[in-house]
């Protein structure tokens, strides 16, 4: 070997090693300095990248939180990579017997199971066919109880949506003692999720302590809350499954997921139960979140209703309700739900993690860290939205503005299963609501706000509701069609 092939060999070899050293010394995203920041997280965080830069960090006992608050960002890691398909570790989650849910299970064979249970009832394709009549009847339900009690509208909205999800998951209506452990059980979720609220979250050796000992109190809330959660899910599943061995179950997903089965082993019993148990809780508030903040913008925006109201009568005509074949006909209702979802994402901060090391840009993204999508920065992103601020559902009528759909149900193969029928709930109850009532405001311009929780629903807030003129016939003829 000749001088010059000697220096060019060394040359490689040194460039090589300078490469695997940068490589190695990658650093995380620019920091945040505390987890969580605020009362409402994501707004802080959306205030910090516009400096800092779209991809955020924090370390806090030695966990590492990724914050991504752009589309890109979001889609070239999460929706891209299988291996942010994973969700972390959630000691709390643990404690009240959740790692095993659809929405908590780490990515794997369990996770597919749940998931194609689900898919089989709740695919697009067939989710007319199979959820139409039940949505069509729940819809007319949330009608009349309001036409009885408009002032109750808050509580009758989520009483509604949760009697009907549970009806349509079990097959059976579910009793007012039922009812309220889900509400329990939601609350307990809910608090268990708050980021930030649990030591043990921050550091999992706390896991370990015995219930018994001062400072454990979180242990002896968590096991309690854990027998409730469990119950609710046995409980309601093994009466359907009795009734369907017995020929007597009405349509309902357990009923379909067991028609057609002799046998179902213990292990496919309890993916079953987890999956009619996640139905139930990820499909209730986040389902009551739009319902409500729909009724608090209305009321907000008079000119937004009556334009909805106008276009509802010119489509349908004032002699029938809408149905579900006319969604395709009422293009400013699919802009209002559209701006619904962007304006309040049900769920703010998606969490997700990651399977093994890996790099975004010039970052490193340690193994095994919470990713936080911040999908409130993604649609309040003023480049895309102008004035996100405010709620425009004609922002909508120009295609090239990005579908907040693509974003409000999550990403990848964690995306919500429950999407499409979520929406068909939303549009027929929402096309009802605006065709038999008017929605005004009683909140002298207070802000619209919502409780920062993991699924923000709104703030108590004050609507007068009235029935239109031809309401009560409109009902009638509808149920005696
Ligand atoms: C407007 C209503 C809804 C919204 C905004 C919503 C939103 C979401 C979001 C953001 C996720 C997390 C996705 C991710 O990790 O990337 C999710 C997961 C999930 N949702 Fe929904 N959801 C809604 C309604 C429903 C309904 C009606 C059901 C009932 C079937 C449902 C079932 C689920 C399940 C089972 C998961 C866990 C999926 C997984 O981890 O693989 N959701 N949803």
């Amino acid at each position: 070997m000749n001088s010059k092939i000697h220096i060019a060999v060394l040359v490689g070899i040194a460039s090589a090693i300078a490469l695997a050293i940068l490589r190695g010394r990658r650093l995380l995203p620019p920091s945040v300095g505390k987890f969580p920041l605020g009362e409402k997280p994501w707004k802080a965080y959306a205030g910090l990248a516009k400096t800092l830069g779209p991809v955020l960090s924090v370390s806090t006992f030695g966990k590492t939180v990724i914050i991504l608050n752009s589309a890109e960002s979001a889609l070239e890691i999460v929706d891209r990579r299988v291996n942010f398909a994973c969700k972390p570790r959630w000691p709390m989650a643990e404690l009240l017997g959740k790692q095993h849910s659809v929405a908590f299970v780490y990515y794997g064979e369990r996770h597919k199971k749940m998931r194609k249970v689900l898919h089989a009832s709740l695919n697009p394709t067939i989710i007319v066919s199979t959820w139409g009549e039940h949505v069509d009847m729940q819809s007319i339900s949330l009608c009349s109880a309001l036409l009885k009690a408009p002032d109750a509208f808050f509580t009758l909205i989520e009483d509604n949506i949760q009697r009907h999800v549970i009806g349509h998951v079990y097959g059976r209506q579910p009793t007012s003692e039922y009812c309220r452990i889900i509400k329990d059980v939601m609350d307990q979720t809910s608090a268990a999720l708050q980021p930030g609220r649990w030591m043990v979250d921050l550091w999992p050796a706390l896991l370990h302590l015995p219930s018994w000992i001062p400072g454990a109190e979180f242990k002896r809330w968590a096991a309690e809350a854990r027998e409730l959660f469990l119950r609710s899910m046995t409980e309601p599943f093994l009466a359907t499954k009795a009734d369907v061995a017995s020929g007597n179950a009405p349509f309902s997903f357990v009923q379909y997921a067991l028609q057609n089965v002799d046998y179902i082993s213990p292990e496919d019993e309890n993916v079953l139960i987890d999956a009619a148990g996640t139905f139930v809780t990820a499909g209730t508030e986040t389902t009551v979140s739009v319902l409500l903040t729909f009724v608090a913008m209305m009321s907000r925006h008079p000119d937004v209703q009556e334009k909805a109201f106008r276009e509802i009568q010119e489509t349908v005509g004032d002699d029938r309700l809408a149905n579900l074949q006319d969604r395709e006909s009422l293009p400013y209702l699919e802009c209002i739900i559209k701006e619904l979802l962007r304006f309040n994402p049900s769920v703010p901060l998606i969490p997700h993690s990651n399977m093994r090391e890996d790099t975004y840009q010039d970052y490193r993204i340690p193994q095994k860290s919470w990713i936080l999508i911040n999908v409130w920065a993604v649609l309040h992103d003023e480049s895309t939205y102008p004035n996100p601020e405010k709620f425009i559902p004609e922002r909508f009528k120009q295609a090239s503005t990005p579908d907040p759909r693509s974003f409000v149900f999550g990403l990848g193969r964690r995306r919500c299963p429950g999407a499409a029928f979520a929406e068909l709930v939303l549009y027929i109850s929402m096309v009802r609501l605006l065709t038999l009532f008017k929605f005004t405001s009683m909140d002298d311009g207070q802000p619209f706000d919502v409780v920062p929780r993991l699924v923000t629903i709104p703030k108590p807030f004050n609507c007068r509701i009235t029935v239109r003129a031809n309401a009560r016939a409109l009902l009638e003829s509808h149920l005696t069609r």
